[in-house]
């Protein structure tokens, strides 16, 4: 065969196959870009040329934005940045009041080419990649869990490396599984999970952490215990019961809870997660022994968290009917996080103990629900 035939034979099989990412039209444009897959052994020092200036703000991207936990850290971060330095994007529509405090883009984070786009349009140094399917939804729909939560971060991670961005990348206790010591949990242990969720991001953390001393990525990790939340809804966890619960006692009195009384998780007010996340975000290289830390705040069980709201509203009535699946996934899970390292390395503290954490949602959820009833 002519050597220009064979040529161009072999560039539509490799356009063709679907040999590096989950749709052929990123595909394309992937592989011919500059790629971690594509530098040469001993190229890393130069990966970093686009870097984040420190002296500049940051222009942040955070994906997945419209869940529990994205648009409390978008208003944050407006806040320290200004609100037309930080983006929030999602695959879904935003409410009104979402869509007019800010600047909101549709991103899907399979669309590699898309992502790309928005990165380099808007000079984006920040990626706070947020979309996932939590552990519940996961295991209901394992192939699109593998899909976003292991596809997905491929794209976010080859993108970070190609822009020389600074990548945040939640874990979970969910990292953790049965045979992991569980009461506490430290930083490096075995990490065995039974849940898809829970093996999408171990791989994310192996992944951050391999293309930081591979490529030189700036990646930063941090493991949330449940997050609880008043003005946002959780997005199909197994620690959900510690947000209905609230909202269930203002509103009927009565709770219904899927996990058994006595399962004890790390749990943590929405705040300060979120002020952890900006925290290592803004932490100086040097500080960060690790690139993925537990952090903790405090553990409970349903019955310690009721009988704490018991003390504010004494009428609440709970009952247990018990999730089988749930449940399996939470006696899987920490009981207690170590968090020694976060603590040391870059000064984690955080604010919100059992007490205050009801104190705060009550107040919170009972004011709306006295304005609604005013409405
Ligand atoms: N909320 C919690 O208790 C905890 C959350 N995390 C992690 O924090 C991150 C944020 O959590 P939440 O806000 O609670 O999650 P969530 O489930 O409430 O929101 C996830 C968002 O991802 C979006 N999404 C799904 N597929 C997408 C796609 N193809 N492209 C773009 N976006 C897509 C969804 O539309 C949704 O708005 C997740 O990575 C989660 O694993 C970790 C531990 C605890
Ligand atoms: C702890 C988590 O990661 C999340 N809330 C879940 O329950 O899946």
């Amino acid at each position: 065969m002519p050597v220009l035939r064979v040529l161009s034979t072999v560039a539509k099989q490799a356009l063709q196959a679907p040999v590096c990412g989950y749709q052929p039209l990123a595909v394309t444009a992937r592989c011919i870009s500059f790629s971690p897959r594509q530098v040469p052994p001993g190229s890393d020092a130069s990966f970093h040329s686009v870097s984040f200036s420190e002296t500049d703000h940051p222009k942040v991207l955070i994906t997945g934005g419209l869940g529990q936990l994205g648009v409390g850290l978008a208003k944050l971060l407006r806040k320290r940045f200004g609100k037309n330095n930080v983006i929030l994007s999602d695959i879904r529509k935003p409410s009104s009041h979402v869509f007019h405090s800010g600047p909101f883009i549709y991103s899907d984070i399979l669309d590699y080419k898309n992502l790309r786009e928005i990165v380099v349009n808007n000079r984006i140094t920040w990626l706070v990649h947020y979309s996932a399917l939590l552990s519940a939804v996961g295991e209901a729909n394992v192939s699109l869990a593998r899909a976003v939560n292991i596809t997905g971060l491929h794209n976010i991670l080859d993108i970070a490396a190609e822009h020389g961005l600074r990548l945040f990348v939640p874990s979970t206790i969910g990292a953790f599984g049965p045979t992991s010591p569980r009461n506490p949990t430290p930083d490096l242990c075995v990490q065995r999970p039974r849940t898809i969720y829970g093996v999408s991001k171990v791989h994310a953390e192996l992944m951050g952490e391999y293309y930081h001393q591979r490529y030189g990525l700036d990646f930063r990790c941090l493991r949330y215990p449940g997050i609880i939340s008043a003005d946002s809804q959780p997005g199909g966890g197994t620690t959900d019961y510690a947000v209905q619960i609230f909202h269930d006692a203002v509103k009927s009195g009565k709770f219904e809870c899927n996990l058994r009384q006595d399962t004890r998780l790390p749990m943590m007010y929405i705040d300060d997660c979120l002020r952890a996340t900006i925290e290592v975000m803004e932490a100086p290289a040097e500080a960060l022994t690790m690139r993925t830390y537990n952090i903790n705040a405090m553990s409970f069980t349903p019955e310690e968290l009721a009988q704490e709201i018991q003390k504010q509203l004494p009428d609440l009535q709970v009952t247990y009917e018990v999730d089988v699946m749930r449940q399996g996934i939470a006696d899987s899970w920490p009981m207690n996080f170590d968090d020694t390292n976060a603590r040391h390395d870059w000064g984690w503290k955080h604010d919100y103990d059992l007490p205050e954490l009801v104190q705060t949602m009550l107040n919170f959820i009972g004011s709306e629900s006295q304005i609604a009833q005013a409405t």
